[in-house]
């Protein structure tokens, strides 16, 4: 995954001062310049995390797990959950097919909510697997959010849930966007369920701790 030829640039909130631990990292513009910037921000990013839970307790009625599941094993008591405020350029200068909005990718968490303005260009691939790859346009519908399975969910659920895999194509037009990760407790060990393995179904992926993994991840993805 090669974000270096990316276009977007973004400005991330991270988990507010309820729910951070051990410390508040947020930095916030200037009360002068944006009044009511921080309040706004913060009230939506309650929202997503709200919503975002809810989604979670659905995924675990649907793999016959308890609803509160995920809270049970400690993912969400402290969600390293981020907002990620996004724009892309209209002008992406030369039109070369190197240069896109965001390269292909899947989200590293739980799962992920997404809102945008409107302006095409997200695209998803369903067989991420399958060569060539097919990407399909994600249509966008007025009010709703898109939401990507993560990388964490696809281990939890030896791949049952796959992680999306995704990419935002230059549209020749701004676009912005805002993508909430909800990303686990970073002490929270990502393990196979039960219910999503067999003795004909080994697990895939090794358990590993959610920190551990986030870390790899950024790690990667900004080494150079
Ligand atoms: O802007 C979008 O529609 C997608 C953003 C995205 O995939 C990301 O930030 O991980
Ligand atoms: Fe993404």
């Amino acid at each position: 995954q090669d974000y270096n030829c990316d276009s977007k640039e973004s400005f991330y909130i991270g988990p507010l001062e309820e729910t951070a631990t051990p410390v508040v990292l947020n930095q916030w513009p200037s009360r002068d310049v944006l009044p009511s910037w921080r309040n706004t921000m913060e009230i939506f990013y309650r929202k997503l995390l709200l919503a975002g839970k809810r989604l979670v307790s659905l995924i675990a009625l649907a793999l016959n797990l308890d609803e509160d599941f995920f809270e049970k094993v400690g993912a969400l008591d402290k969600p390293m959950s981020f907002l990620r405020l996004l724009h892309y350029p209209g002008d992406m200068g030369s039109f070369n097919e190197e240069i896109y909005g965001a390269s292909a990718h899947s989200d590293y968490g739980m799962i992920t909510l997404l809102a945008t303005d409107g302006v095409p260009g997200l695209q998803v691939c369903r067989e991420k697997s399958k060569q060539p790859r097919v990407w399909e346009n994600v249509l966008h519908v007025d009010g709703a959010l898109i939401v990507n399975i993560g990388d964490m969910m696809e281990r939890w659920t030896n791949c049952l849930f796959r992680s999306t895999l995704h990419r935002v194509m230059p549209a020749g037009k701004e676009r912005y966007s805002a993508a909430f990760f909800l990303d686990p407790n970073q002490d929270c060990l990502v393990e196979c369920l039960e219910s999503c393995c067999s003795a004909s179904s080994p697990p895939r992926y090794p358990p590993i701790r959610s920190g551990d993994y986030l870390k790899e991840k950024l790690r990667l993805t900004y080494a150079s």
